[in-house]
């Protein structure tokens, strides 16, 4: 018996590599093209405008899209130059925040009302435009694709991810294992008509789009520009902020190890920057894993992978790239039945061939890419933890059993780092 560091599971694995020969000329969403030199200066204008809200920039650090040699990659914060542990790397003055009400703040009302209010606030922002007191943020804003995450896809990718996602259950808002739809349902599960959308009482509606910037981009109760331009990694969280996210006049995000030019500031969306002044800290993230975060923020994260299947005894596990292929440690929940992981692969497999590369020439490219990348880590995943199965079986008829798997691993996840719901 061994405890969940060493219980992991190893083999090679190989990415979807198949060319998708998709044809160059099309376009992500008709009605949407995104002007990138008009996003460059957006950019710049938010900069700008925060220092002279009383803002700091390190001479170091800087906004700039992700692949400097393509002008159409995503917005990222880096640094240019050496910086030390705990220097201060941006400052962000609480005026530049879109702020609800302390009302919403104190932890009592479900998330989704959170999130109403903060897509409402938005929206009145948005339609004040210049004469809003955070137009060069809402300029940004509008630069943005509407179509990022899967409750914004076409229908076509909707429906796909839905295959992708099969009878895998996901947690939602009331933390309830709900199945695949899910995944791009929950706008209007949780926010339509006169849950959040429609606002009887003055007559007014408000775009599915609102709730879905509030939710990619929001923490609870603020929209926060600058820091919201941070991108997200489990790996590599080398910022942190202070006092807290939370606090109303601000706060500073500062180095956690010596940074060097290249480097980009990250932190995980899974946890508190911080860790304080969140009324929910410590209660709710061992519930996000890696389909949660293309559903709130629409792309595929970087490895570790983490998947939660509250319904299956719950299974938590952690998917890692090792040397030598994959490595799946448990996080302290159930391992999964042998015949569940087969059934997801005989689901999986053919899936690629049948349903995925037909539609690639219909598909928005976004959509094409997060689906494929979705359904090849998923089938990396259930193929490694079968591979590493079967080398587990093999061993212990030969008396052996070294590579940690064990039905008992109900002592591995406790004590865990406490987790927040704060993106
Ligand atoms: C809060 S914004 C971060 C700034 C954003 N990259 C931009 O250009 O404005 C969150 C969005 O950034 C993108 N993102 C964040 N981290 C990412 C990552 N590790 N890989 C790919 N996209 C990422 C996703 O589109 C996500 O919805």
């Amino acid at each position: 018996k061994e405890d969940k560091n060493n219980a992991e599971a190893i083999r090679s694995t190989k990415r979807n590599t198949l060319n998708l020969n998709v044809h160059d000329n099309r376009r992500p969403r008709d009605d949407h093209v995104i002007d990138n030199a008009k996003q460059d200066e957006a950019v710049r204008n938010m900069v700008k405008w925060s220092i002279e809200q009383g803002g700091y920039i390190h001479p170091y650090v800087e906004i700039r899209r992700w692949d400097p040699s393509d002008p159409s990659s995503y917005f990222g914060a880096f640094v240019n130059g050496p910086v030390k542990k705990d220097e201060l790397l941006i400052k962000i003055p609480g005026s530049i925040e879109i702020q609800i009400d302390d009302f919403f703040r104190m932890g009592k009302l479900p998330y989704s009302d959170v999130v109403c209010e903060l897509a409402w606030t938005l929206k009145r922002e948005y339609e004040l435009g210049e004469d809003s007191k955070f137009a060069p943020y809402i300029e940004y804003i509008k630069t943005q694709s509407k179509y990022q995450i899967p409750a914004m896809w076409t229908d076509v990718g909707k429906s796909l991810i839905t295959k992708v996602q099969g009878d895998l259950s996901m947690m939602d808002f009331d933390l309830e294992d709900t199945p695949g739809e899910h995944m791009h349902n929950w706008i209007y599960e949780y926010f339509g008509g006169e849950l959040c959308l429609l606002d009887a009482d003055n007559e007014e509606e408000m775009e599915e789009w609102y709730v879905a910037m509030a939710t990619q981009r929001g923490y609870d109760y603020c929209l926060i520009p600058i820091y919201d331009m941070l991108n997200h990694s489990n790996e590599r969280v080398n910022s942190i902020t202070r006092p807290s996210i939370y606090n109303r006049d601000g706060f500073g995000v500062y180095a956690l190890e010596d940074l060097n030019a290249g480097d980009e500031i990250l932190y995980s969306y899974y946890d508190c920057p911080d860790c304080k002044g969140c009324p929910t800290c410590g209660t709710s993230l061992e519930y996000w894993g890696t389909p949660e975060m293309i559903r709130d923020f629409g792309f595929v994260e970087p490895y570790p992978h983490r998947f939660y299947y509250d319904d299956m005894g719950p299974v938590y596990l952690r998917v890692d790239e090792h040397p030598d292929g994959l490595e799946i440690s448990n996080e302290g929940g159930e391992w999964p039945e042998i015949e569940w992981i087969e059934s997801q692969i005989a689901r999986l497999k053919p899936m690629f061939e049948r349903d995925i590369y037909p539609l690639r020439n219909v598909l928005p490219s976004h959509e094409l890419e997060t689906i494929v990348n979705y359904h090849g880590s998923l089938l990396d995943f259930f193929t490694a933890y079968q591979e590493v199965d079967a080398a587990d079986s093999k061993d212990e008829n030969h008396g052996e059993s070294d590579t940690g798997r064990d039905e008992d691993l109900s002592d591995g996840g406790e004590g865990d780092a406490p987790h927040c719901r704060s993106r």
